[in-house]
């Protein structure tokens, strides 16, 4: 007998290899895919009614600062240096363990209400993220972001703090979790620094988590500083791999795109994020061409200001579509495939897709919707149409999270009011400081 049964649902497989199926079932047993067909004589603990439904691997959201849900709308419509320099580090410094801890379940509760089964996250106190997510049930890929800024001694105690971070947690939660190391950016840490990262993730067999030229100004600096960008740079110290997951990459000349289709590095595209600090728009469809893995994050809540991969899918294609003024740029199929297979890839699991064999990470999208009908083509209306809050159910490594729109994995009032106040102290602390 299998754990869970989904039937009559529009099976969207994103497996290039198996078309999808108009009226079909996915068989579930002990975390993984075991069927994918028309029909079955399979019986389920669960059998769960998909009618008027698309039944879909669930997002991949490879850039996140989860804790930063603390910051959601708290300083908007400003400058990227100013944002961050005035007035979301100086926040950050009053940061303790329990309001990480807050701030992620918060963004873990979004997650699952919005169809994410596994993040990529960069932030500070990760060992409470790291419990968030064994409780949530959901997947993730850790890093604590370390900040060197050029002082050797800050180097050394930030570096320690990351590999302590890397033994403990990498694997932890049965494997749902993987831990990374977080260099912030090539404009935060010397090259030196980042040579000793890069060494010391290799000795780890840990993957590196960096954001890269999410602005013009870390180029001229980087200019300044070495005479090259920074993927040269990187380049220059044998950085780069397909254990390296760079955000945003927005700043790239034809040679640096070359560079890290070249070192099979993961691209993770914050369209969102880069629209409103005004970072730029990052060149995806030349990218994709030259058949690098580009997948899709939203960064922070400060910087988004949610974490909902359907908008940040419309996002991208709209971006992309409008910076080349051609509509037939990033299509609604290879935007999805952004979002679910290819953000698999980045994170280096078997998710992202409805295949037999796959972890159990799938969601239930309710098509029954005034703003999804009528329904001609499904990848369409996921990226055009649909929204958040048209998922009904997110099931993660076999284990239902939420079942038909009522999260099961955590109590949401509790999380949404304890989010509230963690939030509310803060600010009156970082006021108090001013
Ligand atoms: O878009 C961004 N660019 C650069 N840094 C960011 C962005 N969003 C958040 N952080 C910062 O990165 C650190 C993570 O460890 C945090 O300081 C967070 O505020
Ligand atoms: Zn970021």
């Amino acid at each position: 007998m299998a754990d869970i049964i989904i039937k009559n649902g529009y099976i969207l497989t994103m497996d290039p290899s198996l078309e999808n199926i108009k009226n079909g079932v996915v068989v579930i047993e002990d975390g993984r895919i075991a069927d994918v067909c028309e029909n079955t004589e399979e019986t389920a603990d669960t059998v769960i009614d998909a009618q008027g439904n698309v039944v879909m691997p669930g997002f991949v959201n490879t850039h996140t600062h989860a804790g930063m849900t603390l910051f959601r709308g708290y300083a908007d419509d400003l400058a990227l240096s100013d944002w961050l320099e005035n007035h979301i580090w100086p926040a950050e410094a009053e940061l303790t363990a329990s309001d990480v801890y807050a701030g992620t379940r918060l963004a873990c509760l979004e997650m699952v209400k919005s169809g994410t089964i596994a993040f990529a996250d960069m932030y500070f106190f990760m060992e409470e993220v790291g419990k968030v997510v064994e409780s949530s049930g959901l997947r993730a890929a850790l890093s604590y972001g370390m900040i060197e800024l050029w002082d050797e001694e800050k180097g050394k105690t930030e570096l320690k703090k990351g590999k302590a971070f890397v033994n403990e947690w990498n694997g932890k939660a049965g494997g749902r979790i993987s831990a990374m190391y977080g260099p912030h950016a090539p404009n935060t840490c010397s090259k030196e620094f980042l040579m000793k990262v890069r060494e010391q993730a290799t000795v780890d067999n840990a993957k590196i988590h960096i954001h890269v030229l999410e602005t013009e100004a870390e180029l001229n600096q980087m200019k300044e500083q070495y005479g090259m960008c920074s993927v040269n740079m990187l380049d220059s110290i044998d950085f780069f791999g397909p254990d390296v997951l760079a955000a945003h990459c927005v700043w790239l000349s034809d040679g640096d795109m070359d560079i890290l289709r070249n070192n099979n590095v993961n691209i993770s595209h914050n369209p969102v994020s880069n629209m409103k600090l005004a970072s730029g728009i990052a060149p995806v469809t030349k990218l994709l061409d030259r058949g690098a893995n580009v997948c899709l994050g939203t960064d922070g809540c400060a910087s988004n200001n949610n974490l909902g991969m359907f908008e940040e899918m419309k996002a991208a294609a709209l971006l992309q579509k409008v910076d080349t003024m051609d509509p037939m740029a990033l299509p609604a199929r290879q935007v999805l495939e952004m979002a679910t297979v290819n953000g698999a890839k980045a994170l280096d699991i078997n998710s992202g897709m409805i295949r037999n064999g796959y972890n159990a990470d799938v969601i239930i999208v309710d098509m029954n919707k005034a703003h999804l009908s009528p329904l001609y083509d499904v990848p369409s209306h996921l990226v055009y149409s649909a929204g958040s809050s048209d998922v009904r159910t997110t099931i993660v490594n076999g284990k239902v999270l939420m079942d038909d729109y009522r999260v099961i994995c955590m109590d949401e009032q509790n999380v949404i009011d304890e989010g509230r106040d963690a939030a509310e102290e803060l600010i009156s602390r970082v006021d108090a400081k001013k």
